[in-house]
């Protein structure tokens, strides 16, 4: 790793490159993959969409393709655009094309969202569905705030700071009752969505937040450096799990405006 450090509970990751970027994340992922199952039998985790999706290319190559247990592996999704599943836009779309479709794991253990109903029913039906798993113990749930308490959930963050589709100034922001809520009105198009509430997002045990690229590093500097008056923070700098682990996935471009922190080598 180029650079390591703590801010305010967040662990940042900090890359020379995208390669050592990607291996650092498939060596996260599938380590608290086998914390899980050993722990619980089952390993639950939210994938977002976007740059991400390709960052975790190194899970479907050696040795993780081998040293997964994917059996045990259940996918869902902490945001989704509400078009068809092989809409170019659908965040299942790619993860299928980009992640699912190379490894091993339980077709019936991927849950998508219902893509031929509103933005609203599919939001509603989605919290159902993790309303079940949770029962089941599928997905274990908070002891602090009865939300279900994923194993992971991976974020990447647009250059608005926003994080699954919980954009600054959006009033899905604000939403303390859902555990899925919905938007027809993204900013950024596709308009209609899904997305986790924060109360979900924070309720997790483990948060990953990947950043890449210098378009980002203003939006980072934001969430990571804190919050001042005239100097708002971004939907990414209230992503703070309550109990869980947080930790930033950044190369050096997108770290570039951050500030005030003690790097090690
Ligand atoms: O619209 C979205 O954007 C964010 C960020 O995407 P990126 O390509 O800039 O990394 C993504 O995390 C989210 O899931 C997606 O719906």
């Amino acid at each position: 790793m180029a650079l390591s450090g703590v801010s305010k509970d967040r662990e940042l990751r900090i890359h020379e490159s995208l390669d050592e970027l990607s291996t650092d994340l498939a060596d996260y992922i599938a380590e608290i993959s086998e914390a899980a199952v050993k722990e619980r039998g089952v390993f639950a985790m939210a994938l977002s969409g976007g740059s991400l999706i390709g960052l975790m290319g190194k899970l479907c190559q050696a040795p993780y393709n081998k040293t997964v247990d994917w059996a045990k592996w259940y996918i869902f999704w902490a945001d989704e655009r509400v078009v068809a599943k092989n809409h170019v836009d659908s965040n299942y779309k790619l993860a299928k094309d980009r992640f699912l479709s190379k490894v091993p794991i339980i077709p019936s253990h991927v849950h998508s969202i219902n893509d031929s109903v509103s933005a609203e029913e599919a939001a509603d039906e989605y919290e159902f569905v993790i309303r079940q798993l949770v029962k089941s113990r599928v997905i274990s749930v908070s002891d602090i705030s009865d939300c279900p308490k994923f194993d992971l959930i991976l974020l990447g963050m647009g250059s608005d700071g926003h994080v699954a589709s919980l954009f600054p100034n959006h009033s899905a922001l604000e939403e303390k009752d859902e555990w899925v809520t919905y938007l027809t009105d993204s900013p950024k198009p596709p308009p209609e969505r899904i997305t986790f509430t924060l109360p979900v997002i924070n309720s997790a045990s483990n948060v990953a937040v990947v950043v890449t690229g210098e378009s980002k590093a203003e939006a980072a500097h934001r969430a990571v450096d804190g919050v001042d008056p005239d100097f708002p923070s971004v939907p990414a700098g209230i992503v703070q799990p309550l109990k869980g682990n947080l930790a930033w996935f950044m190369d050096k471009p997108a770290a570039s405006k951050l500030n005030g922190f003690q790097f090690s080598e």
